[in-house]
């Protein structure tokens, strides 16, 4: 999908800090997502991206900084029960390990359609159609959909944990390290689908990973973080093909896999 930057910006994030007691996990961090944009934030371990992932979904309160969410500022505070329904409609989030965020008693059609009852009034029939679909959006069946979470695969569960968050049909998804355990192969699978859904409808990503061959594959523009604070940002392909910071040199210059060259899906 194309992007156009004359869009009103999905997020907006300006001089976000976020301090620990005496560490600062993120420092001074800005950047714009624009409608349909998949934008990655790379760096790694311990440079900030999952606290920065928490603020833009509201699990973690920034210490500084404004963050802009379909053009509605989020304020830190008490916030009713419709509100943050409203504000899970206009961003949802996938973890790396979705088996720990998905109830191991809840089978798998059950998990999508407790997602569907809390954002839209659908009839007990309607919902279950529509739970189903979005299975069947992610590659899994009605077969599948009887299931609990640990009679699923790694890779499945990852589909699961995608299908309940796009359900709420969020403007912005952030995935933080959400094809990190997967083998290269399902991590491959679930790459394509991401592609599928921003193709289908407009959904902007907000992609974190240390991965720079993932990284490649799924975003317009990039983010590198180290020690907190964005050392360099830009289009995708330009920062991998021709990294100016010596950090990001080293970042490609680790990833790890031998010859590896960037390959993009076609257009
Ligand atoms: N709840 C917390 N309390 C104290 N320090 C924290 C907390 N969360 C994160 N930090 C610190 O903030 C820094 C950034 O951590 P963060 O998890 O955001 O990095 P990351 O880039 O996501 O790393 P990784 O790729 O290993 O998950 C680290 O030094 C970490 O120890």
């Amino acid at each position: 999908m194309t992007t156009d930057s004359t869009d009103a910006a999905v997020v907006e994030a300006t001089g976000l800090r976020k301090e620990f007691g005496e560490a600062v996990a993120v420092d001074d961090v800005s950047f714009t997502l624009a409608p349909g944009e998949s934008l990655a934030v790379v760096g790694e371990s311990g440079s900030g991206k999952t606290t920065l992932a928490r603020m833009l979904v509201g699990l973690e309160i920034p210490t500084a900084g404004t963050l802009t969410v379909c053009g509605r500022p989020r304020t830190a505070g008490r916030v009713s029960s419709a509100e943050r329904r409203r504000r899970a409609r206009e961003i949802q989030i996938v973890f790396q390990d979705p088996y720990s965020s998905l109830d191991k008693l809840q089978r798998v059609g059950d998990v999508v359609e407790t997602s569907l009852d809390l954002h839209f009034p659908l009839t007990p029939a309607d919902r279950k159609r529509r739970a189903l679909e979005l299975l069947e959006a992610v590659g899994l069946s009605e077969r599948h959909a009887g299931m609990l979470p640990r009679q699923l695969s790694g890779g499945q569960r990852q589909r699961v944990a995608i299908a309940r968050a796009i359900a709420v049909e969020p403007r912005v998804l952030v995935l933080d390290e959400a094809v990190a355990a997967l083998d290269v192969s399902i991590q491959a699978q679930i790459l394509n689908l991401l592609a599928d859904i921003r193709d289908r409808q407009e959904i902007s990503y907000v992609f974190i990973s240390h991965d720079l061959a993932v990284v490649h594959q799924i975003s317009d523009t990039a983010v590198v973080m180290r020690g907190g604070r964005v050392v360099e940002q830009g289009p995708t392909r330009d920062l991998l093909a021709t990294p100016r910071e010596a950090y990001t040199r080293q970042l490609r210059a680790a990833v790890p896999r031998p010859g590896w060259k960037p390959q993009r899906r076609p257009a």
